[in-house]
């Protein structure tokens, strides 16, 4: 088991979020990351884990501090788990020279080749270190997990339980780069991180897992805005809802007319999502 140094906590929605920090074995560096306590957790009740995964450039802050999830986690008894978005300070030559590849831009995946594969394996870090990590030191139940992301994150969030869709039992995104090995984002990250031949991206496309026949047993519900100013070269929602219905998945993809890419978007959708969530996770509509 891992130290867990706490850096702040801060009584939140009659809970607490908190800010951690420990030593990944994944990463091979410290990894930070944030998580909220709803009431019914301190009070020594177990409770389910919303996992939000951040977009390119931000960090374990970001999401639980912009996006207003928190309130809505209270109201449903559900923890929230945020991680950073890359290992920090991995000292790879490159690592911090552009905001969209590197430092900020883990991409969820583990990193193939050299010099990227002996750090940038946030897919484990993601998916196995951390639930470990707050499952032992939280009333966190180890069966009950949802995972939700925006843009990077949305990407994140889709592959992750499309691969194992038993670890996740619930999934949903906002913005997502739907279609990374046909984005420009993820072709540049894609190409370094696992090298140039596409074969081996393919696990790490919720398109291309679509069309090789993976699913996920429960709806996956996606929100999209339509003025979103990366919509049309990044992240290809039409691809996704194509890849959906050859492959029976069931998605509820939303577009809404007017919105951006920004955390304001995610603000106004944001209370669906955890209810989504919940609703599979813990079979309520509301603990408030
Ligand atoms: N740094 C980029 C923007 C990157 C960006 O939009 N990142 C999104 C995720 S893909 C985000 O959530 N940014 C953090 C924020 O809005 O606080 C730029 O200068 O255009």
């Amino acid at each position: 088991m891992s130290a867990i140094t706490t850096r702040s906590e801060h009584a939140c929605h009659g809970g607490r979020i908190g800010f951690y920090e420990a030593p990944s074995a994944a990463l091979g560096l410290p990894a930070r990351f944030a998580a909220f306590l709803p009431q019914a957790a301190l009070d020594g009740a177990k409770v389910a884990a919303l996992y939000a995964l951040g977009g390119l450039t931000c960090n374990e802050e970001t999401f639980v501090t912009k996006a207003g999830i928190l309130r809505f986690a209270a109201r449903h008894n559900l923890a929230v788990v945020a991680p950073d978005t890359s290992p920090r300070g991995a000292g790879i030559a490159g690592e911090d020279e552009s905001w969209d590849f590197g430092t900020g831009a883990g991409f969820y995946l583990d990193a193939t080749e050299a010099p990227w594969s002996n750090h940038y394996r946030m897919a484990s870090h993601v998916a196995y270190e951390l639930p470990g990590w707050v499952e032992e030191a939280f009333p966190i139940e180890p069966a009950r997990r949802g995972i939700v992301g925006h843009s990077m994150g949305g990407h994140g969030a889709l592959t992750l339980a499309l691969a194992n869709p038993t670890r996740w039992q619930s999934v949903s995104a906002l913005a997502p780069i739907a279609h990374p090995a046909a984005a420009p984002w993820g072709e540049k990250a894609f190409s370094r991180y696992l090298g140039p031949d596409r074969a081996t991206w393919a696990r790490h496309d919720a398109t291309l897992l679509l069309q090789a026949g993976h699913t996920h047993p429960t709806t996956i519900l996606v929100d999209q805005g339509e003025a979103d100013q990366w919509l049309a070269p990044q992240l290809h929602p039409e691809a996704l809802r194509a890849a959906a219905e050859g492959a029976g998945q069931a998605l509820n993809l939303r577009m809404h007319p007017g919105y951006d890419h920004s955390y304001w978007f995610i603000q106004g959708v944001i209370e669906d999502h955890v209810a989504h969530h919940a609703r599979i996770l813990t079979g309520s509509r509301s603990q408030a």
